[in-house]
């Protein structure tokens, strides 16, 4: 047998686990090649000294979590290449491994180190909602589809969810859910059910708050702020979508706002609406409206009760109310989390921006409304600083629309859009989405494999030419356990890197020292073992994780042999063993070492 394993120890060997005595760990011993940072300013030995007493007492289980290093000399791939549609799955018994059927091929016919490590968020919507359709996108790689509480009727939105739960069950895929409320901020009526309405320079429109039994008249836009037309005020601007359609308000009669179209365009239902006076945006009475109205709570119950995986709160202003909703879907969600995604596309959020993230298990950089309310030049600035800031906090982020915008109409990207698409995959973005693109536009398919083979290429260029610039990432664990965890997975990653390693193996059982890898951006893939269906598709929006489902115990030993046969099983590796472990990392060996050195220190 070719394999051979070395471990990462240090050179003593005392620190040997006495539960690892045979194979493959007979032969990591024998062998061990590296030594342990144990100098490395970020793991100062006082430090370890000081705290490890708390460590075992408190939360830290040391084998919760446990990493590991791969390297396949990149030749321990089986080529044939199994279809997702005709393949037969393995039932979520404790003997079988599951991962994505897309993933899996892409591994097989890539290797490791090529996956696609942005991932990718598609917007449900009349375009792509059928059975079919879905599962275009989940080939072509949607790792997360959303649905937007904004349009269409819980009916259509719980059709959309059953059959990408179906796809999940019946093809192997590991798509998820995010439900995105609708929020309480201005935006206007569905147009009488018309799909779009054009307004021309000039024309003079109406709009009112009343309600309309009959059809709506012609040129007429309800608005769903009853303070609207009071808080309006003659010359000031109304801004459609964020200035894709323009108005100028000249005149008020009751509950109506007549207005002249300034700048034409094309009006979509439900679009979001601003109003501007002297240069600035009126934020009056709307400043008050609730982040989460009374039908968002509706919304959220019933994702609660469908199981989605993510819940993206628009217009977030504070931290306090994404506290709020994580505790009231703790009190009611049986089956597992649901993740709390803030969208930051207010000034508001800006401006609280460091604790909305800490609250949150997720960010998105909500472009469309962000850029309605800061002037457009500031985007960009606001983007990277978001981005940042949510690595830094350990809180995965996506970048959000009009990433393909013209491929609402045409089947290829401009210039200038890859452009975009490149610098939110080298600004190392955790996923990137889709919304009218995939929602209602031409070429669904055609926008999500543009955003696809951008994401490689400029992560393959980045590899290639080291082009990252290191950021340094503060330390975040609030206890000796987490901060133990947090070095684990900086170093892991690190060496992950200098050795050139194929892959990165976590187990974790809630998916958070696969996250801690994940901030790292290592060089290679991070295959995250979870025991559970609902925390393997969460972590599907995670950059670089590739999320797999097996149960596990705290059994180094035995994961990893379970680990290896059913990789091999699977033809992810070769069936001759001749996948090559470079090195492992468990936490109990750190722990282990830790008391030495702290009892040594004592003597
Ligand atoms: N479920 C749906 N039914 C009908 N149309 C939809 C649906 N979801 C999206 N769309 C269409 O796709 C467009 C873009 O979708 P997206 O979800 O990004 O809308 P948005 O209203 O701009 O987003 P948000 O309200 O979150 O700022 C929408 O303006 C709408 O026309
Ligand atoms: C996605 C979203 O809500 C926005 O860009 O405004
Ligand atoms: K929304
Ligand atoms: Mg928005």
């Amino acid at each position: 047998m070719s394999q051979s394993l070395h471990p990462f120890t240090p050179s003593t060997r005392s620190v040997r686990s006495p539960n690892l005595t045979s194979s493959p760990f007979k032969q990591c011993y024998s062998s061990p090649k590296l030594s342990l940072p144990i100098n490395n300013r970020r793991f100062p030995v006082t430090s370890v000294k000081l705290s490890i007493r708390a460590s075992y007492s408190s939360d830290l289980d040391p084998t919760s979590s446990q990493v590991l290093l791969a390297s396949s000399n990149g030749k321990s791939f089986v080529g044939g290449v199994s279809s997702p549609a005709t393949q037969t799955l393995p039932s979520p018994d404790s003997g079988s491994i599951e991962v994505d059927s897309v993933t899996e091929t892409e591994l097989k016919e890539n290797g490791f180190r090529s996956t696609r490590r942005t991932k990718l968020v598609c917007t449900i919507g009349p375009a792509t909602s059928g059975f079919d359709q879905l599962e275009a996108l989940a080939v072509g790689g949607m790792n997360v589809a959303r649905i937007n509480m904004c349009h269409g009727t819980r009916e259509w939105h719980r059709g959309v969810i059953e059959r990408v739960r179906r796809l999940n069950e019946e093809k192997g895929y590991a798509v998820a859910i995010m439900m995105d409320t609708e929020g309480s901020e201005i935006h206007m009526g569905d147009l009488g059910g018309a799909s779009s309405a054009k307004a021309e320079d000039g024309e003079i429109w109406t709009f009112s708050v009343r309600a309309f039994n009959s059809a709506l008249p012609e040129r007429t836009i309800n608005v769903n702020y009853d303070g609207f037309a009071e808080d309006v005020k003659v010359g000031d601007e109304l801004l459609v979508d964020g200035g894709m359609v323009r108005f100028e308000v000249v005149e008020k009669i009751g509950p109506d706002v007549k207005c002249r179209c300034t700048d034409p365009g094309l009006l979509l239902p439900r679009a979001n609406l601003t109003f501007w006076r002297d240069g600035s945006l009126v934020r009056e009475r709307n400043a008050m409206l609730p982040t989460i109205s009374s039908k968002d709570w509706l919304d959220i119950d019933f994702g609660i009760a469908e199981g989605v995986d993510f819940i993206a709160i628009s217009f977030v202003k504070s931290a306090e109310v994404i506290k709020h909703l994580k505790s009231y879907i703790a009190a009611r969600a049986h089956d597992g989390d649901i993740a709390v995604i803030a969208k930051i596309e207010s000034m508001d959020s800006l401006k609280n921006l460091e604790e909305i993230i800490q609250a949150s298990d997720g960010a998105m950089v909500a472009r469309g409304d962000l850029g309605a309310q800061i002037p457009l030049e500031q985007v960009p600035s606001a983007q990277q600083k978001i981005v940042q800031l949510c690595r830094q906090l350990n809180t995965p982020v996506i970048v959000a629309s009009q990433l393909l915008e013209s491929m609402i109409e045409y089947p290829t990207p401009t210039r200038a859009e890859v452009a975009d698409v490149s610098e939110a995959v080298r600004q190392r973005a955790d996923a990137l989405m889709l919304s009218g693109e995939s929602a209602m536009g031409q070429y669904p398919e055609k926008a999500l494999a543009v955003l696809r083979s951008v994401s490689l290429r400029i992560e393959r260029w980045w590899r290639e030419e080291k082009r990252h610039e290191a950021m340094e990432l503060p330390d975040i664990g609030t206890s000796f356990s987490n901060t133990i965890s947090e070095e684990i997975c900086n170093s892991a990653a690190k060496m992950a890197n200098k050795l050139e390693v194929d892959a990165l193996f976590v187990y974790t059982k809630t998916g958070h020292m696969a996250s801690l890898l994940s901030r790292c951006r290592p060089d290679c893939p991070i295959f995250a073992f979870t025991a559970t269906t609902s925390a393997r598709r969460r972590l599907n929006l995670q950059w670089g994780l590739i999320p797999f489902r097996l149960s596990f115990s705290d059994d180094m030993e035995s994961n990893l042999n379970k680990t290896f046969s059913l990789l091999k099983a699977r033809n992810l590796i070769k069936s001759d063993g001749s996948l090559r472990l470079n090195c492992y990392i468990l936490p109990h060996v750190f722990h282990k070492m830790a008391s030495r050195i702290n009892k040594k220190s004592e003597e």
